[in-house]
């Protein structure tokens, strides 16, 4: 179990709206949002964008819609606009012209070389440089008759590696929406000592209104960390209905911060101290008895 690191922080999370099919005008509404959040006080060290904002979230979409994404740690003098597409540069300039860490929501990768297609988050440190990228590894496949149907692995091929990212103020834990559902993410990034499980997320008005904030407040009470997601703002010319409701929670699984379904900002200041203080007053994480449990994926 590894100790948390981390200084306090200030996360801004860009509820976006309304979104539509023009990806040059989703990228211009990412931009404002950033740029407003990076003038707000106190200035955020982080800010958050949502799942898949620059294209619509439907499967029939994500292949015209999909670019290239390097691999982290290239710049964009390295990369030319056959390894990086359009909102890749975009979001570069806007980590770099809003000073702060910046985590780039999810659009749909395409990659060259075999010509798959993933459900991809990014992050870019405040000089526009990519430190990481996670492919959602849990795809959305899900049949709830008359109400939500949705099958990601139609057109889209899951991650297979977990993310996480070194910052200044601590270990940063990154999933994708329906990641969320796995307990074992949220679990291992804790104890790989991130402060954080943020996920870019699009739940719908089914599946938001059940789990969307149980799932936040049981991920952070598990593991007695800072649990957030961030949302589009719902649209109603969309196919996809999403939740809104953005989200933040503390390591006592306490709601800190919770939009509407409006395109909105939310804010929230994230405390090692009180993360600290909660696990000496329960100490579940060191009480844990691994030689007890069985292999659970045999
Ligand atoms: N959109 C998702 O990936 C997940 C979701 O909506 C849910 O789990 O519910």
């Amino acid at each position: 179990m590894a100790l948390i690191q981390a200084k306090p922080f200030r996360l801004a999370l860009l509820q976006l709206g309304p979104l539509g099919r023009v990806k040059s005008a989703n990228i211009d509404l990412a931009r404002k949002a950033v740029e407003q959040a990076s003038k707000s006080e106190p200035k955020p060290h982080l800010i958050v964008l949502p799942e898949i904002w620059n294209s619509p979230y439907a499967v029939s979409d994500f292949r015209e819609y999909s670019e290239p994404v390097p691999e982290p740690g290239s710049s964009s003098s390295s990369s030319s606009s056959l390894d990086e597409g359009e909102t890749i540069r975009a979001l570069r300039e806007m980590a770099r012209g809003a000073g702060c860490w910046l985590i780039g929501g999810s659009i749909p990768e395409r990659e060259i070389s075999t010509d798959k297609i993933y459900n991809c988050a990014t992050v870019y440190d405040p000089e526009g440089r990519l430190v990481a990228k996670h492919r959602k590894v849990h795809l959305f496949d899900i049949d709830i008759p008359g109400r939500q149907t949705f099958k990601e692995s139609e057109t889209l091929s899951p991650g297979d590696s977990l993310t996480t990212f070194e910052a200044p103020f601590g270990k940063i834990g990154l999933g994708i929406c329906y990641d969320i559902r796995f307990p074992e993410m949220a679990m291992i990034a804790a104890r790989q000592g991130c402060i954080a499980m943020i996920y870019p997320s699009a739940f719908n008005t089914t599946t938001g209104p059940m789990h969307w904030k149980l799932l936040q407040q049981a991920r952070a009470m598990d593991n007695q960390i800072y649990v957030a997601m961030c949302s589009p703002a719902r649209n109603k010319e969309a196919s996809y209905q999403a939740y809104g409701h953005t989200m933040v929670v503390n390591p006592l699984a306490e709601v800190m911060a919770e939009a509407d379904e409006h395109p909105t900002i939310i804010y929230a200041d994230i405390d090692p101290e009180m993360l600290a203080t909660t696990r000496r007053n329960l100490p579940v994480t060191i009480q844990r008895r691994f030689q007890v449990y069985p292999n659970v994926a045999e």
